[in-house]
């Protein structure tokens, strides 16, 4: 078994879809993950602000926006009659559901169900043209079989209720389902936060125990550094999964932070692909790889908040770090990053929703600064900490820039700097020069 996963710009119009029709069909049995159609969720996301925002008029509006893109969708990639008047009576009732709801009576739970409609409509348009092509398909509803109890899947009873759908369809080698959606432990539809399809089809590739888990997307793999912000960036061949699950964490967008997670505990290999040129070879992630390339890649990630504790109590004291630790524990606050010093400690954190509590609480501590508007920009690569010149090589390309915290040492793939948020296209640059074309790859 192969689970493919296609995000929403491989799906995001009739003809990206046909070039996903063509990579799915024949060959080995596959499950196909597929994200909603480019934009489609943050659509409905907006909705759902109307909603909140108890504009009516505005949430109808926006449904209707919907309209051109989908009808022009259906119309390019179904040609038979009774395949288009399907799609087109699916899309009516999305439509109509998308406006039913009251505006008094508006809560996560509606959000939930609104956001779970993209991924619902482009798994059926998929499968009506993979049907009118003839091909032998099966569309499974990851509703039936994703499950989640705090956020977290249910490994055992996902792979039970995935086995059970599978056996439904014995003469069946590739089945279609939904990325990001889930439901909860209340029965409720639920999602695994934005971007998560890829963590679907790696959950979904460990319950099947696959032999792959493929993520098709519209790069030719990991780049080098952020292909968003610096020019001339390549694909890196293979990544451990370690390297791979920093730099999702740090930024890379091409993969949710949590996608290496089930595919390591079964070793199973996650291959990232173009759909657009799907003989590039990509990017592998796995359990080793090549260990001559120091660096291998270079993230950065934004929205960091940095917290600065400085206190006399710490001298020559224990104790403190625990009491200051326990402060983000108690606001279920996690810390990125920590550098300390014998009379002050420095950390980070992404997750901002309890800071004033946080602050108030740390000030019983000591003297409390807060400087917003960070970045943190992470090198990633095998046994860094071995070679100096990665480290030199560092801090020398960003003498220019206001370094405000290094982290090295911690493991050995990765040094990560904190700098303000209007340095990190300069910082991603500076290093991308000077750890790539330096010779030290
Ligand atoms: N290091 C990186 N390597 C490759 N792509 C990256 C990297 N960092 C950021 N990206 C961005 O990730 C994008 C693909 O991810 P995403 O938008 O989630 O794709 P999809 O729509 O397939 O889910 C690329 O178009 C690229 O701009
Ligand atoms: N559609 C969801 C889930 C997802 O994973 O999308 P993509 O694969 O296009 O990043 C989102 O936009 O968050």
């Amino acid at each position: 078994m192969l689970v493919y996963k296609f995000g929403g710009t491989s799906v995001g119009s009739a003809e990206r879809m046909m070039q996903v029709s063509d990579i799915i069909t024949g060959g080995e049995q596959k499950i196909v993950v597929l994200s909603a159609v480019s934009g489609t969720t943050n659509s409905l996301v907006t909705i759902c602000d109307a909603y909140y925002a108890k504009d009516k008029t505005l949430a109808d509006k926006l449904v209707e926006d919907f309209r051109p893109k989908y009808d022009k969708h259906i119309y390019d990639l179904l040609h038979d009659e009774a395949s288009r008047v399907e799609a087109n009576a699916l899309m009516e009732e999305k439509y109509a559901l998308l406006k039913s709801y009251d505006i008094n009576d508006f809560s996560e739970v509606q959000e939930r169900e609104i956001h779970a409609q993209g991924e619902l409509i482009s798994t059926k348009l998929m499968h009506l043209y993979l049907q009118e092509k003839g091909v032998n398909s099966a569309l499974i509803p990851a509703l039936d079989f994703m499950r989640t109890e705090n956020g977290e899947p249910l490994y055992d009873e996902i792979e039970k209720r995935l086995s059970a759908t599978l056996a439904q369809h014995p003469n069946v080698d590739l089945f279609i389902t939904q990325g990001y959606i889930c439901t909860n432990e209340f029965e409720q539809v639920d999602n695994l936060k934005r971007g998560g399809s890829d963590y679907t089809a790696s959950i979904i590739g460990a319950c099947a125990n696959a032999k792959e888990v493929q993520i098709w997307t519209d790069i030719d793999g990991m780049h080098n550094n952020d292909p968003r912000f610096v020019e001339g960036t390549k694909a890196v061949e293979c990544l451990t999964y370690d390297e791979a699950a920093e730099l999702a964490y740090f930024g890379a967008k091409i993969l949710h932070p949590l996608t290496v997670l089930p595919a390591k505990k079964k070793d199973i290999p996650v291959r990232l692909k173009n759909t657009m040129v799907p003989e590039a070879f990509g990017t592998v992630i796995g359990p080793t790889c090549d260990e001559s390339i120091p660096v291998k890649s270079i993230a950065a990630k934004n929205g960091i908040v940095a917290i600065k504790i400085r206190s006399s109590r710490m001298l020559m004291a224990y104790g403190f770090l625990k009491n200051v630790f326990q402060i983000f524990e108690d606001y279920k606050t996690p810390i990125d990053m920590i550098t300390t010093s014998e009379v002050a400690v420095s950390l980070t954190v992404d997750k901002t929703d309890a800071l004033p509590q946080i602050i108030e609480d740390l000030e019983k501590l000591g003297c409390v600064e807060v400087d917003d508007n960070q970045s943190i920009v992470c090198v990633v690569g095998q046994n860094l900490i071995e070679d100096a010149s990665v480290v030199s090589g560092v801090v020398k390309a960003l003498e220019s820039l206001k370094v405000r915290m290094i982290s090295y040492g911690g493991s050995a793939n990765n040094i990560s700097i904190l700098i303000p948020t209007e340095n990190k296209n300069e910082a991603l640059n500076l290093l991308h020069s000077a750890l790539y074309n330096e010779s030290l790859v």
